[in-house]
């Protein structure tokens, strides 16, 4: 029998409810394919605040480090009412996540977006458009750029100023430029590379070292975007973007937009990777502090990212095959969270929406 260990950080919020329905799936997965998966249990982010006072532990970056992936759910709570937010802000939920980001040196986050035929009636896309259907990926830079510069807030004659600095370096551009190339090169050869390069230098240097990185893929073809101009193309007509690679804080707000025109942002997996097999798996959503404990949160994207992390970190393709087959079945089979809810559709809650995906794995 396969082995694998996996560090599982629960989080926040809808985190607990979402994972526990990941890793009955996963486990349906490994049983019906040979492999069995060891499960450590850390904390990140409020979880973590609440037990040791800090949002990240070198116990969690340790356990992290020697797994062969990291399965997570979602961290951070509600700004308005939560005591997280009354601590400063190196010491709240995010700042954890950007920690063990860095930490385990995660740099290229990858993020699929896809039309199901069934969710055509829940996406908020034009017909036409959505008739097209589409199937993207965004590639975002996950430990430069704006999230990680220095940052300041000062008082200069009585008006408080406050600084954040957006830096790249070559090499952190290069590498996830290759990756996109990589990735964009097994799909359908095309990389858009998404900037400001008509106000911003940083982005100037992402085109300069993403069109070296064009020239040695020559099968794969590169456009280059504006950001403003790809907001909007997102929701005019999707199909035309195969991968999209971009900086942090842009790939953040287009992979929301993105998970929206999917049906739900719910619905959307990711997978952040260093340069090894290495991977952390966590839905492109937050902890949904609103609707948390209620069992009404769509676990799909949480699944689908565990079916990332058979595919990416544990080669185990079959599997990944098995979990997003089921996903597109329980669809076909009419059932639905509220988030994707339609009329004529059977609306059900977290837990069942797990084991019906379980069932059909
Ligand atoms: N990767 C992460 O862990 C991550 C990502 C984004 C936000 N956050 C944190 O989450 C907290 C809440 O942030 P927010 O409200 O801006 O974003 P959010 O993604 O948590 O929620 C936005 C909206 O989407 C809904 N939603 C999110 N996931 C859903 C799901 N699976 N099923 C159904 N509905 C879902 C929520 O109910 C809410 O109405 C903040 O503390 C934020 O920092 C964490
Ligand atoms: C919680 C926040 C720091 C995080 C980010 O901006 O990266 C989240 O929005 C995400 O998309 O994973
Ligand atoms: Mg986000």
């Amino acid at each position: 029998m396969r082995e694998y260990s996996i560090a599982v950080i629960e989080g926040d919020g809808i985190g607990p409810e979402i994972v526990r329905e990941a890793v009955s799936v996963l486990e349906a997965a490994g049983k019906k394919y040979g492999f069995h998966l060891n499960l450590t249990p850390v904390l990140l982010g409020g979880a973590s605040i609440d037990r040791y006072g800090v949002p990240l532990t070198q116990e969690t970056i340790e356990i992290a480090k020697k797994s062969d992936a990291v399965l997570m759910g979602s961290i951070g709570g509600d700004a308005k009412t939560s005591p997280w937010y009354r601590l400063e802000p190196s010491r709240r939920p995010e700042a954890g996540l950007l920690g063990i980001r860095k930490a385990l040196g995660l740099f290229a986050n990858l993020r699929p977006a896809w039309l199901y035929d069934e969710l055509k009636g829940a996406c908020p896309l034009k017909e036409e458009a959505a008739d097209r259907g589409f199937d993207l990926l965004i590639m975002r830079e996950l430990t430069g750029g704006l999230y990680f510069g220095k940052r300041e807030t000062v008082e200069k004659d009585g008006v408080l100023v406050a600084t954040d600095t957006l830096t790249y370096s070559e090499p952190e551009i290069r590498r996830i430029a290759v990756k996109a190339f990589e990735v964009a090169g097994k799909r359908r050869k095309k990389v858009t590379l998404v900037d400001k390069a008509n106000v911003l230098d940083s982005s100037r240097l992402w085109r300069k070292v993403t069109a070296e990185v064009a020239e040695k893929y020559p099968d794969v073809s590169l456009e280059n975007m504006l950001v403003d101009n790809c907001a909007m193309q997102l929701v005019r007509d999707p199909s035309q973007f195969d991968v999209v690679l971009t900086e942090n804080m842009f790939g953040d707000i287009l992979s929301d937009e993105a998970s929206m025109i999917t049906g739900s942002i719910g619905m959307l997996p990711s997978a952040s990777l260093n340069e090894t097999s290495f991977g952390l798996y966590e839905p492109s959503h937050g902890s949904a502090p609103d609707i948390a404990g209620k069992d009404i949160a769509n676990p799909l994207a949480t699944i689908l990212s565990a079916a990332m992390m058979l595919r990416y970190s544990l080669s185990e393709d079959e599997a990944a095959d098995a979990v997003e087959n089921a996903v597109r079945k329980v669809l076909k089979d009419g059932y639905r969270t509220g988030d994707i809810y339609t009329e004529g559709t059977r609306k059900v809650g977290t837990a069942r929406m797990g084991s019906l995906v379980a069932e059909r794995v």
